[in-house]
């Protein structure tokens, strides 16, 4: 019998201003236990089980449908190999809410990746996993984080389509992260679909608006890893004219937390920003953790008239990313 565990981290992506670009890893986590027991009679398709602990009852064990196996299969038939070793059984244990903003299926697209490598000992470079990540999902801002932890920022090139991503390529940058900054997000209990949050952006955009991020993603790369941290700084950069504006309409309550927050009247609070594509919103504080979560659900409770709940955690920044342990 032997034994895998992989670990991949949550991540709230574009972090304000940075759409597509920025994204930081934090301490919610997907966790794969795997063995492989070549002695087991049983066999599924493709020789492998999938076992999913707690509620994850919206999630396909089909490994043609299931996006952990999918991506694997995917990673293997690149390299001629049709099915997992005999038996391979994999339990998820995923603590990463779905469809909230918080990179759950960049999470599983990961998790997948690695699956592969460790499996079948292909010793992917880093290059290679981003490659793959990105055949699966075209912007690499949660993947990136995901794969190396803390506050990164990503570009593509050489991609050949948007439906193609086979031959891009990805490079990143770590951006330093003070590490007094904890991550506060509220997470409303309604599923948000990433596709169908990008559906409401326009397709160009005014200069002014593209200016206006430009000018923030720029000082808060900076501003974040200043050892005397800058709360105004920090704030005015987190803010966004490209995507909040328009996502706005499907998080009820966003606008106003997002007007109503700020450094001055809520002590401890550095940013604030939707968690990737939402409905979860994102704060990066360095104090009153628990105090600014409940402000943010009080606006929540108020502007959705009770239509929905949300709950919170305070989390740490995560500064490994992905891990992997195997005793293959
Ligand atoms: N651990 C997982 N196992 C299988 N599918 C997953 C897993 N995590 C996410 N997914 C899939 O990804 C979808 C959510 O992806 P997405 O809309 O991009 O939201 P987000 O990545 O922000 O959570 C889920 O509805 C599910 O289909
Ligand atoms: N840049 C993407 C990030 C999506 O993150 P997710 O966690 O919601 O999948 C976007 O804003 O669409």
């Amino acid at each position: 019998m032997k034994n895998i565990t992989i670990t991949v981290p949550a991540t709230s992506a574009n972090v304000g201003p940075g759409f597509d670009v920025l994204g930081i890893a934090v301490s919610l986590f997907l966790k794969l236990r795997v063995n492989v027991n070549p002695d087991e009679t049983k066999t599924d398709k493709y020789n492998i089980e999938l076992e999913y602990l707690g509620d994850n009852s919206t999630v396909p064990l089909d490994p043609e449908e299931n996006i952990i196996t999918k991506v694997a299969l995917h990673v293997m038939s690149s390299f001629n190999i049709n099915e997992f070793p005999k038996h391979t059984k994999v339990i998820v244990e995923n603590c990463i809410p779905l469809g909230r903003g918080l990179g759950s299926s960049a999470a599983a697209i990961v998790s997948g990746v690695l699956l592969a490598d460790t499996l079948f000992n292909l010793r992917l470079t880093q290059q290679q996993i981003f490659s793959f990540c990105l055949v699966f999902e075209n912007h690499p801002d949660n993947t990136t984080p995901a794969i190396v932890g803390g506050v990164s920022a990503s570009y593509v090139i050489e991609t050949t389509s948007e439906l193609d991503s086979s031959n891009s390529v990805v490079d990143h940058v770590k951006i330093p992260i003070n590490p007094i900054i904890k991550a506060v997000v509220v997470i409303p209990e309604f599923e948000l679909s990433t596709s169908y949050s990008r559906s409401v952006l326009p397709k160009s955009y005014n200069i002014k608006d593209i200016v206006y991020n430009l000018q923030r993603i720029a000082t808060l790369s900076i501003a974040l890893g200043q050892q005397d941290l800058r709360p105004e700084l920090i704030f005015n950069s987190m803010k966004d004219s490209l995507h909040q504006p328009y996502r706005a309409a499907l998080v009820p309550g966003l606008a106003k937390i997002l007007s109503d927050l700020d450094y001055k009247n809520t002590p401890g609070l550095v940013g604030i920003c939707l968690s990737g594509a939402g409905p979860t919103t994102l704060a990066l504080a360095t104090d009153n953790f628990d105090l600014i979560a409940q402000k943010i659900q009080s606006i929540f409770d108020s502007e959705s008239n009770g239509s929905f709940k949300t709950h919170y955690y305070v989390l740490d920044v995560v500064h490994n990313g992905a891990i992997v342990q195997s005793d293959l």
